[in-house]
């Protein structure tokens, strides 16, 4: 079975030199605010959820291709979500950096950069378009450049949330002193999604130290529920949001507040 994560991976490298090549130009978003996930999640009574613009996927095909990013990321934020995740993936994807920056400027909560990250450039590229957090995916970097990845983002002031599918790479995310660890359920190498994966590995977390949050495949309030009792603060959400046919109600229903 091929690895997706590998051929995206090569693709983000071509992307990454041509980034460097152009250049980035210095348009720093300066009208919009920066609020901290970490300090939303330490305080928050109910299950959070970090709603996701995602337009297409590879394991998916198409999604919600024609989405209005800034119309859905303002339903996420009526609807209480305490994050917005913008997929900024071009070609696996089929998102843009345009579309970070657009919602950046629509809505006041926290926004993760959704993207396989492997060079500074990109987080450059993040923080300029409005991120307030960015994905590192364990399983897509070496030892070394996780760290200084994650050191870099911190520098600048950003969150992040470092992503896990296997102890192996939980404990390189321990090794990291990361704080937002993402589990995420759904396997690269099948597209297999099992919510199992979040109860296995949050049990080697310190729930005082870590903050959890479980991501991909969830639908209901059941999924919600489960990945709650195991320790999970918040859940980061895509198809399940991009495809709902009331939104406001599905958005209720995994806060747990109906
Ligand atoms: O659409 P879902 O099953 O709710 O999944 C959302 C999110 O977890 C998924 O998009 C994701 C998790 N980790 C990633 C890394 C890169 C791209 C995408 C992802």
């Amino acid at each position: 079975m091929e690895n997706i994560l590998t051929k995206i991976i090569e693709q983000k490298k071509v992307e990454v030199a041509k980034l460097k090549e152009r250049g980035l130009d210095d348009s720093v978003m300066i009208n919009i605010v920066r609020p901290s996930l970490v300090e939303n999640l330490k305080t928050a009574k109910s299950m959070a959820v970090i709603a996701e613009i995602k337009r297409a996927s590879p394991s998916k095909g198409d999604i919600k291709i024609n989405v209005n990013p800034i119309e859905q990321a303002l339903s996420y934020e009526r609807g209480g979500a305490a994050a917005i995740s913008v997929l900024t993936d071009e070609v696996f994807f089929k998102g843009s950096i345009a579309d970070l920056r657009n919602v950046s400027e629509a809505i006041r909560i926290p926004r993760l950069c959704k993207d396989f990250i492997i060079d500074e450039i990109q987080i450059d590229r993040a923080h300029q378009a409005g991120a307030t957090i960015i994905l590192l995916i364990v399983a897509a970097l070496s030892k070394e450049r996780l760290h200084e990845l994650y050191q870099y983002a911190k520098k600048k002031g950003l969150e992040v949330l470092t992503e896990v599918h296997d102890e192996a790479e939980l404990e390189r995310a321990l090794e990291l002193n990361a704080e937002l660890i993402g589990i995420n359920n759904r396997n690269l190498k099948t597209f297999k999604v099992d919510l199992a994966v979040t109860e296995r590995l949050a049990k080697l977390l310190d729930p005082k130290r870590h903050i959890i949050i479980s991501e991909s495949g969830i639908k209901t309030k059941e999924d919600v529920m489960r990945v709650k009792d195991a320790g999970a603060k918040a859940v980061l959400v895509g198809e399940t949001l991009m495809t709902a046919s009331n939104l406001p109600h599905k958005m209720a229903e995994l806060q747990m507040s109906i």
